[in-house]
């Protein structure tokens, strides 16, 4: 009922304590608070809140467009609805390196566990496009220093992300992430890697955790948990996989309305009320006031969809 019972405090420890475990953390990406709660209840260890997809549910490409209010913002409204925690993707930080500074405090305000700030110029692009570019070892070491300086609870984790890879190959992003942990940052994220050699690349030159991006139509093979822990991965971020699940059926339902004229034939696929209500814990809202949750629901529109 209403936000999550831990305390961003308490989330951050888990985080923490969930990367020393040895254990592989899978991070899906929420599109919204709703979907954090979803992930959480189907037993997942975090929550990721992808750049892109901030950007794209506002109708925007990813390019760096979306600023510190609206990501600290939507990134809070997510966190808070899960006791997990939750890690959000800063792009380059936001600016210069006193920006990267607000915009971890901003961060830390909103209640997230940690973030992950990049080396690309602005304006950026998805890692797994071509053509990217990225700033010089200085500048995104800066970045990296000003972040950790800035943070007030040192658990709060700090994942240097490099893009260099795509650019100038794997002994070049060997040597950034080095160079990154050294700066300060608490983990590496190896954008685009070709490889899990690539990965064990990493996992080799750096005695940090290490993030895995599995994004659909991207540079790296979908690899699986299996695969990605074999090599050291510690985290696996699915960002944009959720988002791209639930426009693929919005798209689908929309086409069968205008086709049909009704969307009988989609309810099947649907949540149902009941699950929807299960998921936003309606009933419990009784706990204020007795008339809240005083209805049934016919048992006809309990099985029908998916979950239930
Ligand atoms: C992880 C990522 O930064 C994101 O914003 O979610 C993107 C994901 C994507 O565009 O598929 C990325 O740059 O890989
Ligand atoms: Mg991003």
């Amino acid at each position: 009922m209403l936000y999550s019972h831990s305390t961003p405090e308490q989330k951050r420890v888990r985080l923490r304590e969930a990367l020393a475990s040895g254990r592989i953390q899978q991070f899906p990406g929420a599109f919204s608070p709703l979907s954090a709660k979803l992930i959480d209840e189907k037993g997942f260890s975090g929550v990721y809140i992808s750049g892109a997809v901030l950007a794209n549910d506002l109708g925007l490409p990813d390019i760096g467009l979306t600023t510190l209010t609206e990501v600290a913002t939507r990134a809070g409204q997510i966190a808070r609805m899960t006791d997990l925690p939750s890690i959000v993707d800063a792009d380059t930080g936001l600016g210069e390196s006193m920006n990267v500074a607000r915009t971890v405090q901003e961060l830390e305000n909103a209640g997230l566990a940690g973030c992950h700030i990049e080396d690309q110029v602005n304006p950026k692009r998805c890692g797994h496009l071509d053509g990217k570019a990225v700033v010089d070892l200085d500048t995104a070491l800066q970045r990296i220093r000003a972040a950790a300086e800035a943070r007030r609870d040192p658990n709060f984790l700090i994942t240097a992300r490099t893009d260099i890879r795509a650019a100038e190959g794997i002994e070049a992003a060997v040597e950034r992430a080095q160079a990154l942990v050294d700066a300060g940052a608490d983990s590496i994220f190896p954008e685009a890697m070709a490889s899990l050699d690539e990965f064990r690349a990493i996992r080799d030159a750096v005695d940090v955790p290490i993030l895995a991006n599995m994004t659909e139509f991207g540079k790296s093979r979908l690899f699986t948990v299996a695969e990605l822990a074999a090599v050291g991965v510690n985290l696996i971020i699915y960002p944009v996989t959720l988002l791209r699940s639930a426009m693929g059926a919005a798209e689908r339902t929309l086409d069968a309305l205008r086709a049909e004229g009704t969307q009988e034939s989609q309810v099947s696929e649907m949540l149902t009320r009941a699950r929807l209500y299960e998921l936003v814990d309606y009933q419990a809202y009784n706990s204020f006031d007795a008339d809240v949750f005083n209805f049934a629901i016919p048992e006809v529109f309990r099985d029908t969809g998916v979950g239930h």
